[in-house]
């Protein structure tokens, strides 16, 4: 994909097709080899129903798009670039109302963002790009190792913040989480922090502590600061397919999600589940990962993520 793109596309858009090649090549190949020799009939535009849903675009947005595909053309052939196009405007259509730059309100300092989602699905590694870009900006940072499940995710954070010139905060592995947000708070008064980022646990296997913990902290948070969180971002790993689904249900209920952040993109063929997941929940989606680079964290553009996922350059 990427080496088709033509070299004067800024490197966003090249890092995003090729991030998204693997969605968008196991779709694409698909329609070419089922709209080039046959007609649009009942059973093609079924056919090609269940090729969009196989990409975990979800059943709404596949039967939405076939309607679109079948409309007037019934029992003529189409043209695979002609079913990109539509897979295209029918997605942006889709996405365009929810997609949303993360801007931090200056008017609130320290600005603070909670950062909630499963292991592994890249909380911290996106608390440091951001921590990246915000230092890059020249902004005052402070960072709370929330997740003081995991040592590695301690160690981490303090790592990021060595490495942007972020204030951490950290405590021991098992230390109360809502005590280092609260610390946090409070150095980053002191210290005339612009922003704070809280990275949190993310222990879906019981609900009941995640939420308990997850309360604590949002309590906690709020008696320094009653306009706080100004943001709860949800950050999910693009990898974990339909899986994705659950977890924005589960976070959205107990966290109070206010945007979207999708990671790893480049790494999977599933990246269809974001327009599943706006297309069901209509949550903001601020940022999306292609790849473990500062510079991979991109702000989400609907128009560039439908071409993307249709194979369109
Ligand atoms: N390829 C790819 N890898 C990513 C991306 N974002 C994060 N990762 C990797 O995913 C792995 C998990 O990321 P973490 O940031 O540790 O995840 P976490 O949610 O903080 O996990 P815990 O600390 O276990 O709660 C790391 O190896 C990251 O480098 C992305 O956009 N693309």
């Amino acid at each position: 994909m990427s080496e088709t793109s033509p070299p004067e596309k800024p490197g966003f858009w090249r890092r995003l097709t090729s991030g998204l090649a693997r969605t968008a090549t196991s779709l694409t190949q698909g329609i070419t080899d089922l709209v080039t020799k046959r007609k649009l009939d009942a059973e093609t535009l079924e056919e090609l129903e269940d090729l969009l849903i196989r990409a975990d675009l979800g059943t709404a947005t596949a039967a939405r798009i076939v309607e679109a595909v079948g409309k007037g053309r019934h029992d003529k052939m189409i043209a695979p670039d002609e079913v990109k196009g539509l897979i295209a405007s029918e997605v942006e259509e889709i996405l365009g109302p929810v997609a949303k730059p993360f801007v931090p309100d200056a008017g609130q300092k320290p600005f603070v963002v909670l950062m909630v989602g499963v292991n592994g699905s890249g909380k911290t590694t996106t608390i440091g790009k951001l921590a990246a870009q915000w230092r890059s900006e020249g902004k005052r940072l402070t960072l709370a190792a929330g997740d003081t499940f995991r040592a590695a995710a301690i160690e981490q954070l303090k790592v990021w913040g060595a490495r942007t010139g972020a204030h951490v905060v950290a405590r021991e592995q098992g230390a109360d989480a809502a005590g280092v947000a609260h610390d946090a708070i409070t150095e980053a008064r002191a210290n005339g922090s612009d922003i704070v980022m809280i990275d949190t646990a993310g222990r879906l296997q019981n609900r009941t502590e995640l939420m308990d913990e997850l309360e604590k902290v949002v309590r906690v948070v709020k008696k320094l600061e009653p306009t706080a969180p100004h943001a709860v971002l949800l950050v999910l790993d693009a990898t974990v397919g339909q899986n994705a689904l659950n977890q924005v249900e589960v976070f959205a209920r107990t966290a109070g999600v206010t945007g979207l952040v999708m990671t790893k993109l480049d790494g999977t063929a599933r990246g269809g589940i974001l327009v599943a997941i706006a297309q069901k929940y209509r949550l903001p989606i601020h940022l999306v990962g292609v790849g473990e680079g500062a510079e991979d964290l991109q702000p989400f553009s609907a128009r560039d993520f439908s071409r993307a996922i249709a194979g369109l350059d």
